[in-house]
Order: C-alpha cells, then sequence, then structure tokens
C-alpha cells in the first residue's frame, strides 16, 4: 500500500496534510488574515474547559494570564473551570468578551479519576449548559502555558493534538491501550496518530458525541474492573481512529517544557510546564 503524504510548498519539511486529507496546522502553513476573515464576522464563543482539582489550582495563574494574550484574542472566550477550591481561582483581569465561571467539582484521591472524569463533567456542561451559549470548546489540561499565538486556524470541527513525545514514532510504538479487555484498545496495526489527551476541541455537537461516547466506553471499562494504561487519552486514541478529526494540531500546540525544540518546530504555541509529580498528585 501506497502511504503518501501531502507538503504544502511553504513548508516542506513535515506533512501538513492526513491521509483523509484533514489539515495538520503547522507555523507558515496558514493564511490568518484569511482565516479572521472567516471567523471574525461570525461572531463566535469559544467555550474553553479547564479543571484544575487540588494542587493543580497553582497552575491557573499562569495559565489564564497566558490564555489572555495569546489564546483566541478577538473572539469571544468563556472560560469553565472545573475546581474543588472555588476560593483559590486566582482573579485576572479579563480582556472584552471573555468570561470566567467556576464549577464546583469534587476531588478525588487518585490523579487518573480526576483525569479521566473530565469526559462525563465536559459532557454534562455541553449537555446542560453550552448548546445555545457557545459555537466551539477546547478542553485544556491545566498544568500548562500558552507562549504564542493561538488562534482561528485551531477551529474544526473535530480537533486533535498531535503529542510532543510519540510525534516522530511509528504506530508500532504508540502507546495505544493493547488489552482486548478494554473498550480502548487498539490492535497492534491500527492506528494513524498518538494524539495528546491536554487538547481536545471542536465544535459542540461534535465534542459531545465524543465525549458521550469516551464516558461510555469508560463506564464499561470500571463496570469490567480494567482501566486504560492512559485513561481518557487512551480512548480519546480510540475515538479517533474510527472518527477521523477533521483538523489535526502539530505539536505546536502541544509542547513540553522539558523537552528540546527540533528545527521543524518553529514555534511553540501551549506547552506543558515542568512539574513535580510525586509533590503535586494525590497519588503515585
Ligand atoms: C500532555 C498530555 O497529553 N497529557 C495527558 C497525560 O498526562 P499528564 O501528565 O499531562 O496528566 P496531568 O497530571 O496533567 O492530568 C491531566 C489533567 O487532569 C487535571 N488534574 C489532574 C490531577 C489532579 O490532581 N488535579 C487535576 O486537576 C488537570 O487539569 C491536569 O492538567 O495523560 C493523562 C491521562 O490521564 C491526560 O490525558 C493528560 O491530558
Ligand atoms: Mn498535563
Amino acid at each position: 500500500m501506497c502511504v503518501c503524504v501531502c507538503v504544502c510548498a511553504s513548508r516542506p519539511d513535515i506533512a501538513t496534510t492526513t491521509r483523509w486529507l484533514a489539515p495538520i496546522v503547522w507555523e507558515d502553513s496558514f493564511d490568518l488574515a484569511v482565516i479572521d476573515n472567516i471567523y471574525k464576522p461570525k461572531n463566535i464563543t469559544v467555550a474553553t474547559t479547564v479543571f484544575a482539582v487540588g494542587k493543580y489550582v497553582r497552575f491557573l495563574k499562569d495559565l489564564i494570564e497566558s490564555a489572555e494574550q495569546h489564546f483566541m484574542v478577538g473572539y469571544r472566550v468563556h472560560y469553565y473551570i472545573f475546581t474543588d477550591l472555588p476560593d483559590e481561582v486566582p482573579d485576572v483581569k479579563l480582556g472584552e468578551g471573555r468570561h470566567l465561571t467556576k464549577i464546583k467539582t469534587a476531588s478525588s484521591s487518585r490523579w487518573q479519576e480526576i483525569s479521566l472524569r473530565r469526559m462525563e463533567m465536559v459532557e454534562k456542561l455541553i449537555e446542560e449548559e453550552l448548546l445555545n451559549k457557545a459555537d466551539y470548546i477546547f478542553s485544556l489540561d491545566v498544568d500548562s502555558k500558552f507562549y504564542a499565538h493561538w488562534g482561528a486556524e485551531s477551529l474544526g470541527d473535530l480537533v486533535g493534538v498531535l503529542h510532543a513525545w510519540l510525534f516522530s514514532m511509528s504506530r508500532h510504538q504508540f502507546t495505544y491501550e493493547r488489552r482486548p479487555e478494554s473498550q480502548a484498545y487498539i490492535p497492534i496495526d491500527a492506528g494513524d496518530y498518538y494524539y495528546g489527551g491536554a487538547v481536545i476541541g471542536g465544535r459542540l455537537d461534535k465534542v459531545l458525541r465524543l465525549v458521550k461516547t469516551c464516558r461510555m466506553q469508560l463506564d464499561r471499562d470500571r463496570a469490567n474492573k480494567i482501566e486504560a494504561v492512559w485513561q481518557e487519552e487512551s480512548h480519546l486514541n480510540k475515538y479517533f481512529l474510527y472518527n477521523k478529526p477533521t483538523k489535526l494540531l502539530s505539536p505546536e500546540y502541544l509542547w513540553d517544557d522539558r523537552k528540546e525544540r527540533p528545527n521543524f518546530m518553529k514555534v511553540v504555541r501551549f506547552s506543558q510546564v515542568v512539574k513535580n509529580y510525586a509533590e503535586i498528585r494525590p497519588n503515585p
């Protein structure tokens, strides 16, 4: 079988399209002025969910302050902060058209549980709150920071991000769930990319279908007493295998501060900050 990748004239060094012709967004692969001319007149609202449970509240200040500088600037943004410590959510001055709502949420003694429960919480938020209030949604990890522009070029029906650490690897090295007993199971010879769980985006109806499906699969795994190797990220990868994202964000949109930047990375827009796992998580 021939696997061809398409390159773009201004970025001959990397693939800018998937085999199903979804764009992969890299610096210099898009014309922001043209894209803004499409989205600006629509007066869209981008809901942005962030979970900050337990000690992870400490990441909120840098995340929101940097988002105000770089994330969807010029668009209406509504942050939904899920936390067990609403009083510790910092008071960040927001730009015009930007709002923040705190949502009290339960804590857990397991970080895995906090991370994977995001699927059902986002499902509930979309169904009960957002359907007539927002057009697009992004779910973001809180232990992160924006360093450069992230704008309307990231919008699409269903948006995934390529994982920084697994980006250059081949599919048999991907850390997909490999046990057939789990609903997140992906056979060794299947898979397109490894997507990071830290960024999920798209139109509300498309993301609702994603989070609902993943939540149901997580429920089934729980009933069968199995937890996928990377929790909801494993289920997300399974979902994207059979429901291809319509737009992929390059690792510019989910880098890692610990990782050296190769030449093809002209910009880091959003990155995981360095954290002391043992100190910050409720369990190993
Ligand atoms: C870069 C990336 O793709 N990261 C994913 C990765 O590990 P990570 O090491 O990035 O996971 P993590 O510790 O950042 O947890 C994910 C998120 O859950 C929330 N949280 C977690 C623990 C806690 O005590 N309090 C709290 O609020 C918080 O929003 C955090 O950003 O695998 C996880 C699997 O479960 C998630 O899919 C993460 O998105
Ligand atoms: Mn993280």
